[in-house]
């Protein structure tokens, strides 16, 4: 088994440059199963995740060649097979995001439900609810839904809660209905943008992303196109935290500030200098962190993603911070880990109340989540002695290069195998 090894490690100092987003990435290279000519995408993050979505590509018909490391052309002319394997769709909740693409090419699909996950049971009632809004019916017996439809047409979609997931699945199917659809109480995440930019690329008719009402006019065919993923703002968020929490000094390199408002401003409310220009993001920690409140939510509120991490900081505030968590119902895995490693948080159903103490110490930990295994590096940064991670086959599903990267700015951090 593998593990990661961190040692305390000096202030990081340096500059890193950010990969593209897992987030955008996964949705992106689901969506082009909707076009019929080539597709290339540019600055795809090297990740386990993106391995398994390009495998149910492949299993479904499409053919997918990586021209390097980070770029992919992807052709799904010849897709012919409706139905995704088990083995691959229940690694990863994205696969679901194959659904809406598949019924809108073959008119059916049949995939397996995806069940729950570690931070929560996370549903797909709202993925179901738009496909039925399109005249799709759904049936799902024995942990398998089977799609299908004679013409998709285009309708009205409420969405009960702006979900990443079900707004982009919705865009996705939508673009190949008849007539128009209008999503209202869509997700306005920058990948939902990114989304659309890609689709419209192909041929798609599609405004409002960025926005909570989405319009998609319904086209016959998509082709094809080159497209460069955006950067992930949960990545950068990461190694912004990590500045702060080292008390260093980094560029966070190939970032949009605009995709990470909520972070940079409670990073500056716990007294974390923040430097933004136009490319670039530079933090300068004092080695200092005020106690801060965070709530997380939808975009654009501050980011679920960014939660574990923002704790991990905040085991050594001054003082008393209180984190609510209010996208999923069971994000907080990594607390019990923290408190390994020294750190005093008592949790009161969706809250955190986090009693900052003087040092944190290496232990043994276990990455219980991608976003909780990165809050664990970032502890270890600062904690005394080592602290090993186990499980870090979830740190790989979202963290392109973490070693390097780490190391790069001054971490001590490697893989041992035990
Ligand atoms: C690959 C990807 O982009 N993953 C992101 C995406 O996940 P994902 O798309 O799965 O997240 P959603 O926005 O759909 O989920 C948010 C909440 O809505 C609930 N829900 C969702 C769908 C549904 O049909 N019914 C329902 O009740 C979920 O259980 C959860 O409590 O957005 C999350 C919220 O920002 C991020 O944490 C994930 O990193
Ligand atoms: C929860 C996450 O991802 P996913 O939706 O792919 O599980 C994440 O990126 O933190």
């Amino acid at each position: 088994m593998e593990i990661i090894v961190v040692e305390k490690s000096p202030p990081l100092k340096g500059n890193v440059r950010i990969n593209g987003a897992k987030n955008s990435a996964l949705p992106i290279i689901a969506a082009s199963l909707l076009g019929t000519e080539d597709i290339i995408l540019e600055d795809v993050p090297d990740l386990r995740d993106v391995g398994i979505i390009c495998e149910v590509l492949r299993s479904l018909g499409a053919e997918v060649e990586f021209i390097d490391k980070r770029t992919i052309k992807i052709n799904s002319k010849n897709l012919n097979n409706h139905i995704t394997r088990y083995d691959l769709m229940n690694k990863m909740r994205a696969s679901l995001l194959v659904m809406g693409p598949l019924i809108a090419r073959l008119g059916k699909s049949k995939t397996s439900l995806p069940g729950g996950c570690a931070i929560g049971t996370r549903p797909i009632d709202l993925h179901l609810k738009g496909f039925k809004a399109l005249g799709v019916d759904i049936n799902t017996e024995h942990g398998s839904i089977d799609a299908s439809v004679d013409k998709l047409i285009g309708g009205k979609i409420y969405l009960d809660f702006p979900s990443v997931g079900a707004t982009e699945n919705i865009m996705m199917i939508a673009s190949m209905a008849e007539g128009e659809t209008i999503l209202d109480n869509a997700a306005m995440e920058p990948e939902i943008i990114d989304l659309q930019n890609f689709l419209n690329k192909l041929g798609a008719k599609i405004k409002g992303a960025g926005t909570s009402t989405i319009k998609i006019k319904g086209v016959k065919r998509l082709g094809g196109c080159r497209h460069q993923i955006i950067p992930d703002r949960i990545e950068a968020g990461t190694f912004l935290v990590a500045a702060a929490i080292t008390g260093g000094d980094v560029v966070v390199e190939n970032v949009i500030a605009s995709h990470i408002k909520p972070v940079i401003a409670k990073l500056r409310e716990a007294g974390v200098e923040v430097i933004e220009n136009d490319d670039n993001i530079r933090v300068i920690g004092n080695g200092e962190i005020k106690p801060i409140d965070v709530k997380t939510l939808p975009y654009p509120g501050f980011p679920t993603d960014m939660q574990s991490q923002f704790m991990a900081m905040l085991t050594l505030c001054k003082g008393t911070s209180v984190v609510v968590e209010t996208v999923f119902e069971n994000r907080f895995m990594h607390v019990d880990e923290l408190k390994r490693m020294g750190a005093n948080i008592k949790i009161d159903g969706k809250s955190a109340i986090i009693q900052g103490v003087d040092g944190l110490t290496g232990a043994p930990v276990k990455a219980t989540d991608l976003r909780a295994g990165a809050a664990l590096v970032l502890a270890g940064l600062v904690a005394e002695g080592k602290t090993e991670i186990e499980d870090i086959y979830h740190i790989e599903r979202g963290y392109d290069g973490i070693e390097e990267k780490f190391s790069k700015l001054g971490a001590i951090i490697y893989r041992k195998t035990v």
